[in-house]
């Protein structure tokens, strides 16, 4: 095996012990706590277990979490009333909607409705254009993790030949537009490119976000590219056992391995990272609100 692994897991425990040296440092000179609250409508159990580890890693770095949580059935008006309210209310500096909503809910009404100042998911159509034409924006906490993790291998990532594989509003999109404003010669790949495979084979940096297992395989790979995985699998796993199911990438591990310059693992990579980011959006946010400036490195 060739590449470097990108630990994901071990960067995204730096980067929440610089989170939580800020938050000291705002207690203590300012004796403000950045607080998040996460909404969480109905009972998916993956939902659950995502909602719960952001919970007790906020509360970790030192911020107030707050958990809403609401039946599956709940109606666009009361969950349109919580946004409301967790707009007004000083001791959340950032709110975080769970996706996906139930289908009778409206999700862009409701990511519209947050504040954007307060929008730490960087999902809201303001933040939206502000990535897009290069200003100060709330940046997606998945995109985000990415850059920083290229950024640190490659110091910089001008020039390079970027293909992002998807092209969904969550990863795809701000994706490509962060490494654009990074300088990189991006293309944005998805179901109905032609010949998929020559396209990635041009790519110095790859980034698979399809939510499909182990769909890149390493044959796609040109020698010592950067492959960050971001998708999160969940599959049958019997020689495990009966009814055992295991995470998987987008990417083939061991044969991207083979040829790549540097990967990112499932679990262990994308994962972490997009909670951490979480957590440092949360935190530049209370900054920007207080009018104080921003952490250093934890922006894009
Ligand atoms: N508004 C909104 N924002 C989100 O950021 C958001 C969301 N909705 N809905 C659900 C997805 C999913 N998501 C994950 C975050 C971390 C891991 C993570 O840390 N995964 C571990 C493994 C966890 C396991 O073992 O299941 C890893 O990759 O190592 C996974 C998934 C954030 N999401």
């Amino acid at each position: 095996m060739a590449a470097t692994i990108i630990d994901g897991k071990a960067f995204a425990a730096r980067v929440r012990g610089q989170v939580a040296e800020h938050v000291a440092r705002l207690k203590e000179v300012h004796g403000l706590t950045p607080g998040l609250a996460v909404v969480l409508v109905g009972e998916d159990p993956a939902s659950q277990v995502y909602v719960r580890s952001k919970g007790k890693q906020t509360v970790e770095v030192g911020m107030a979490s707050f958990e809403h949580k609401l039946p599956a059935e709940t109606d666009q008006e009361t969950l349109m009333a919580l946004v409301e309210q967790l707009n007004s209310d000083p001791s959340v500096h950032g709110i975080l909607v769970q996706l996906p909503l139930p289908d009778h809910l409206d999700e862009e009404a409701v990511l519209n409705a947050i504040n954007p100042a307060k929008d730490v998911d960087g999902f809201h159509i303001s933040n939206v254009g502000l990535l897009g034409t290069g200003q100060k924006a709330m940046v997606p906490c998945t995109p985000l993790g990415c850059l920083m993790m290229l950024r640190e291998h490659h110091g910089s990532l001008s020039g390079m030949d970027a293909v992002v594989i998807g092209r969904s509003n969550i990863v795809g999109k701000p994706m490509a537009q962060l490494l654009l404003g990074d300088s990189c010669t991006v293309t944005i790949a998805h179901s109905r490119t032609k010949d998929l495979p020559e396209v990635v084979r041009r790519a110095d940096i790859v980034v698979a976000a399809v939510g499909r297992p182990e769909m890149v395989p390493g044959d796609w790979i040109k020698p010592g590219a950067s492959v960050i995985d971001v998708g999160i699998n969940r599959v049958p796993a019997p020689e495990k056992g009966d009814g055992k199911t295991r995470l998987v990438g987008d990417c083939q591990f061991d044969s991207c391995a083979e040829i790549a310059g540097a990967i990112t693992p499932v679990p262990g990579g994308v994962g972490p990272m997009t909670i951490a980011c979480l957590l440092a959006n949360t935190l530049t946010a209370t900054c920007r609100a207080a009018g104080l400036p921003e952490p250093e490195g934890l922006t894009a």
